[in-house]
């Protein structure tokens, strides 16, 4: 059974532990991530932001155990993913706009295939929600690949909830959204969080969405945490009107003239 206490899920305070984390991909060339160390806190969002190449998509893969890390450890949901990592990926989920599904499988086909694939329990009620929660139900036995950016967004937001997780991994999860549908995505995502206690990790180049989503935010360099703190924080640190300026000050090595 879910605790709805934010901090608290199933007797896990901390729903991710990363701890010195680093990925190399060859020998001799720069680290794409490294020696990372955050936690995230059940019931919380945690934002990811960097540029373009900054390591966001090489840390969630490592987070998943897609890919193995150089060095460093992950605990998810209270297991080490080197050794049990079957047992957190249950309870959790992810949505890429890097992962297309299946596109000759309808909506429904591909729902039931990633329901069944984490055995879920009731799964056409749990299909059902989700499709009327993300107003799927217009298009839920057509193809999947005839649907336009900002349906497959949807359904694959819906794949992500499909097993109702307790860690959730978002990369870009509006992106291809008109600015309505994204808002309603968000209160969605807001919603599903705090009515759960599910932790979230977001990694986005939407910098009002950070704001409005994430309690604590990890700028990324290089691989490399080179700031951090609550989107607040960071606007007041940085003497600027909101995440955006601040952003681009790290982006662009003019953080010293910023705090100046
Ligand atoms: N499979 C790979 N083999 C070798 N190098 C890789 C591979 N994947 C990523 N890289 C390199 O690792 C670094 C980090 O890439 P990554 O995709 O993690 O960044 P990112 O922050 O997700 O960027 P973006 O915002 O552009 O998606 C980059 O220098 C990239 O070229």
């Amino acid at each position: 059974m879910l605790a709805r206490v934010r901090g608290h899920i199933w007797g896990v305070t901390h729903a991710l532990v990363v701890e010195n984390l680093v990925k190399r991909y060859a020998p001799g060339r720069p680290p794409a991530v490294d020696g990372l160390s955050f936690t995230l806190t059940a019931g919380t969002t945690l934002g990811l932001l960097g540029g373009n190449g900054a390591g966001k998509t090489t840390t969630i893969a490592m987070l998943l155990g897609l890919l193995l890390p150089t060095s460093g450890r992950v605990v998810a949901l209270g297991h080490d993913m080197a050794t049990d990592r079957f047992a957190a990926l249950a309870r959790m989920n992810f949505s890429s706009p890097y992962i297309s599904l299946p596109h000759k499988l309808s909506v429904r086909e591909n729902l039931k295939v990633y329901g069944h694939l984490y055995d879920v329990r009731g799964l056409d009620a749990r299909i059902a929600r989700l499709a009327e929660e993300l107003q799927l139900t217009d298009f839920i036995d057509r193809p999947a690949g005839d649907l336009s950016a900002g349906q497959k967004t949807r359904v694959a937001l819906a794949k992500a909830l499909i097993n109702t997780p307790a860690l959730l991994l978002l990369d870009e999860p509006t992106a291809s959204l008109d600015p309505d549908t994204g808002d309603w995505v968000r209160t969605r995502l807001e919603r599903y969080r705090d009515e759960t206690g599910c932790a979230i990790l977001l990694a986005s180049h939407n910098m009002a969405e950070v704001e409005r989503l994430c309690g604590h935010v990890l700028m990324l360099k290089q691989g490399r945490v080179v700031d951090q703190g609550s989107p607040n924080d960071l606007i007041a640190r940085y003497g600027r009107d909101d995440l955006e300026q601040v952003f681009l000050d790290i982006a662009r090595g003019t953080r010293a003239e910023a705090l100046a």
